[in-house]
């Protein structure tokens, strides 16, 4: 930290309002740099100044004659070494920065609950992530407006549509050793810049070439219309400074922060909607918000409309604190319903993980990284590597080298597969993502001494659905969350799979000679067991260790009312007027990958629709 300090730039002074009394006052009375003040409205509210919230904000101001607010429950990340720095992002699990969530115990699941990091910071979750870059599967899109009763014909969802979108956001900066990727299926002016300035372990490297021997092909670039299938080293969310590319970094930038129609508002929780009920349908007017649970109420006004970005656990919670969600539910928590609609918080999506331990021979684990390791002369080696050059172990993203496969494809790895059900998008859509981290990952509550390896296993598709339920009628009361990891057969076997398709990787060269050190198979606190363990033993090994990947969406989902949608094809919520909703709660289904992507996308895309909508009119 000492060392952190001596380096550290000074940091230039936010253009934020934290203090929204003033913000409250400055609205009715005050101006700015000159301009006329906004009244006491705004055009255009936004709840949540996360991934989507910040390219709305951006995008939406870009429009002088609109007025915009965002209001964020956190504060600036840009000054947070700990989200700055790329391999540092689990530090900020269960501090200030992270709501600290876990889910209801898993009955599936070895009847434990889970823990569900999301950031409370402006930013969202792009400050604590581990900034894989991904676009998904071209079908995942696709199938979007199957959900709505349409085809792609006459849906504005697509791939097609959403590429330009995906490009929008995006500059890739070339590296040396990727010279093999086709920059004109990259972005070259959007505010993320994307590329391969992230740590490229040895142990990665090793794993990528044992991929390729057991069949799976290597590929330059997981993120191209040609589709996602192969191996690879992770594009990442990293600049050439070899620091975390965040949404608040990247979109709300100083330049941005001085509009004049623009106001960020930190450290305000939004606690409901405000309604004007008089006309046929309630129409959202605004928001309530505060600094903490007994403090004061302040309201905000919106002229046009008010957007949740709140995410996929606090958008549905914040519509439910509203009146608007299962009619039942939320009289049984005193909450009076304004709007039956019965899809807010069902469908809850994730990606169910195994992280499974092994031991490394090869003299590059990071584990000397984990925090359990203490002060050591490594890590205060590659903190200076970190701090003068931007480069080192300090920039592993932590999930270097990825593979996406699908079950049935792949006979050299998985020669009998067995998978009843095929719950992918098309043929191009993986089921299962396979990936390496440099050093173990313990499930909580153990910790592992001995220099280790991680190997990962992902179900792209799961067919499980959960709930976000109110807990109570307080806002500060986190909601009941509930993934049901596990509740279908399809899940617990595209997981066996993965594990016997990790095993069969681990055991091909060069990664059995070089890195999987024997020694390991008498631990028991590492996983070499799986190499011997039985179909039975591998599900029930499945049981007690799946966890998140940290990707939770679908519970504010674009479909048809009737089966229950809670947005329509404009992301407007079904009932209302006034209200829309853009983050991962719309996903109709969850896209086979990382999730930062498609809601950037999709956040890029609304920008475009709703200042045509206002800017017309
Ligand atoms: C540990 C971790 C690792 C991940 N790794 C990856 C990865 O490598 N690649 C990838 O693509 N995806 C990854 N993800 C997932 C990805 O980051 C998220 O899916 C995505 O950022 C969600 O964006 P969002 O806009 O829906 O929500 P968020 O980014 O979570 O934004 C929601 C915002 O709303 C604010 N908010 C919530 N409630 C209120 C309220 N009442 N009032 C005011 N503000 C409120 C929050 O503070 C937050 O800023 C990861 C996520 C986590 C947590």
């Amino acid at each position: 930290l000492l060392i952190l300090k001596a380096t550290k730039r000074v940091p230039k002074k936010p253009l934020h309002f934290n203090d929204f009394r003033d913000l409250a006052s400055r609205v009715d009375t005050h101006g700015v740099a000159g301009q006329e003040l906004f009244g006491s409205e705004y055009d255009i509210i936004i709840i949540g100044g996360g991934t989507a919230g910040c390219v709305l904000a951006a995008r939406l101001s870009e429009e002088p004659s609109l007025r915009v607010l965002v209001i964020e429950s956190g504060e600036s990340s840009v000054d947070l070494e700990p989200s700055n720095i790329p391999a540092a992002f689990p530090s900020l699990f269960k501090t200030k920065y992270d709501y600290d969530l876990s889910t209801v115990p898993q009955p599936n699941a070895g009847g434990r609950s889970r823990d569900w990091p999301r950031a409370r910071l402006l930013g969202g979750c792009t400050t604590i992530n581990a900034m894989m870059f991904h676009h998904c599967a071209p079908s995942d899109y696709d199938e979007w407006p199957k959900f709505l009763g349409k085809t792609k014909d006459n849906s504005i969802w697509s791939y097609e549509g959403l590429k330009k979108y995906f490009l929008k956001f995006e500059t890739f900066i070339p590296h040396k050793d990727h010279s093999d990727v086709d920059i004109s299926e990259r972005g070259s002016s959007g505010p993320m810049k994307t590329g391969y300035f992230g740590y490229n372990s040895y142990i990665t490297q090793q794993w990528i070439r044992a991929c390729e021997a057991v069949g799976i092909p290597a590929i330059p670039d997981v993120n191209t219309s040609k589709g996602t299938l192969g191996v690879t080293k992770v594009m990442i969310f990293i600049d050439q400074r070899g620091r975390r590319v965040t949404a608040e970094n990247s979109y709300l930038t100083p330049e941005v922060l001085k509009r004049p129609n623009l106001r960020v508002c930190v450290s305000a929780t939004v606690t409901k909607l405000i309604f004007d009920n008089s006309g046929d349908k309630p129409r959202a007017v605004g928001v309530e918000f505060t600094s903490s649970r007994d403090g004061p109420r302040i309201e905000a006004r919106a002229r046009k409309e008010v957007i949740l970005c709140a995410g996929a656990v606090h958008t549905p919670h914040i519509l439910m604190l509203s009146g608007i969600g299962p009619a039942d539910q939320l009289t049984s928590h005193d909450v009076t319903p304004l709007v039956d609609l019965p899809g807010v918080g069902e469908h809850l999506m994730d990606h169910p993980a195994i992280h499974a331990n092994l031991l490394d021979k090869s003299g590059h684990s990071l584990g000397w990284m984990r925090k359990t390791a203490g002060v050591n002369f490594k890590a205060i080696s590659a903190l200076f590597q970190w701090s003068w050059m931007g480069s080192g172990p300090f920039t592993s993203n932590l999930g270097e080298g990825i593979a996406f496969i699908r079950v049935d494809a792949n006979p050299k790895l998985l020669p009998d597969p067995s998978l009843a059900e095929d719950s992918t998008s098309g043929p191009e859509c993986p089921d299962i993502e396979l990936f390496v981290s440099p050093m173990g990952h313990p499930p909580s509550g153990k910790d592992i001494t001995e220099p280790s390896f991680g190997v990962h296993a992902v179900a792209l598709r799961p067919t499980s659905l959960g709930t976000v339920r109110l807990r109570s009628n307080d806002p500060f009361d986190s909601p009941v969350i509930d993934p049901r990891y596990l509740s279908t057969q399809h899940d617990v076997q595209v997981l066996v799979e993965g594990i016997k398709a990790l095993i069969r990787i681990t055991q091909a060269e060069p990664l059995a000679s070089k890195v999987l050190d024997k020694a390991g198979d008498d631990d028991r606190t590492l996983d070499h067991h799986l190499f011997t363990a039985t179909r039975a033993e591998i599900e029930e090994f499945v049981r007690q260790r799946v966890n998140t990947l940290f990707h939770p969406t679908s519970t504010a989902r674009m479909a048809r009312r009737e089966d229950g949608g809670v947005v329509d094809e404009e992301l407007k919520v079904y009932g209302v007027r006034g209200l829309r909703v853009v983050d991962a709660s719309i996903f109709p289904t969850i896209p086979a990958g990382h999730t930062v992507s498609p809601t950037l996308a999709v956040a890029e895309k609304m920008a475009d629709l709703i200042k045509a909508e206002h800017t017309q009119a």
